[in-house]
């Protein structure tokens, strides 16, 4: 079944604790934690993740757009996220920081901004639980879903599937009632969905909705049975 995590940066800042209760029975809660240096724009970092992993048991996919992740990431799993997201673009060294991850008790994951191809990472698969393919360039929500993206996430699918690997596969940015069928035939089974889920009058609605028409694109395709 395909998962979707609704992302908090299209919520209410002043009510995130209610914002992220709208939305459980989704799978993950998608937190954007952006530094106004890897990418123009500045949103929340270690004190809020911690105070929103108190606030609701929906488990937080902690999304790191910033410099620095090596020293960063790591911090996030000890506030209570139970998958981190870096950068390969901000990491030193993406092999030692998903091990790294990995050993604290959550989800290793790594990102790929839409200039970024997935080809020279092939080896480092193996070492992490998800990957994840920017359908925008990261930095705001609300953005037209990059449909030159599609590509990629289908060579990534069949990287996965080459190797065997039991990876998550998530898009970012765009993700809609009108994108999410393109993604998931193309092999994207999590779906990060801001404005397309808080934008409307009711998001577990949404959430649902989307859910929906994920699994019906991707109905008897052999890896969008796991989870
Ligand atoms: O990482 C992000 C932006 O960098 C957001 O998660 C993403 O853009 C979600 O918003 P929307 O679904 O409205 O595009």
């Amino acid at each position: 079944m395909a998962q979707i995590n609704p992302s908090i940066l299209s919520a209410d800042f002043a009510r995130l604790a209610e914002e992220a209760k709208a939305v459980e029975g989704a799978d993950w809660l998608h937190v954007d934690v952006m530094d106004n240096h890897f990418v123009p724009n500045l949103t929340l970092g270690v004190p809020v993740v911690e105070a929103l992993s108190k606030a609701t048991d929906t488990p937080l996919d902690c999304h790191l757009m910033i410099e620095d992740a090596d020293r960063w990431a790591p911090q996030y799993v000890e506030a209570g996220a139970g998958s981190v997201t870096f950068h390969v673009e901000a990491a030193a060294a993406p092999v030692r920081l998903a091990r790294e991850i990995r050993a604290q008790g959550a989800r290793a994951s790594m990102a790929l901004k839409p200039a970024t191809p997935i080809e020279p990472y092939e080896d480092l698969l193996p070492e992490l639980d998800m990957l994840l393919i920017m359908t925008v360039e990261p930095g705001f929500g609300g953005q037209a879903f990059l449909d030159i993206m599609l590509p990629k996430i289908r060579r990534t699918r069949e990287l996965i599937s080459k190797h065997g690997l039991e990876l998550w596969l998530q898009v970012d940015g765009g993700v809609s009632a009108s994108t999410i069928e393109r993604c998931a035939e193309a092999g994207a089974d999590v779906f990060v969905a801001g404005s397309a889920v808080y934008g409307t009058q009711d998001p577990a609605d949404a959430v649902r909705a989307l859910r929906a028409r994920a699994d019906a694109a991707t109905a008897g395709a052999t890896w969008a049975c796991g989870h």
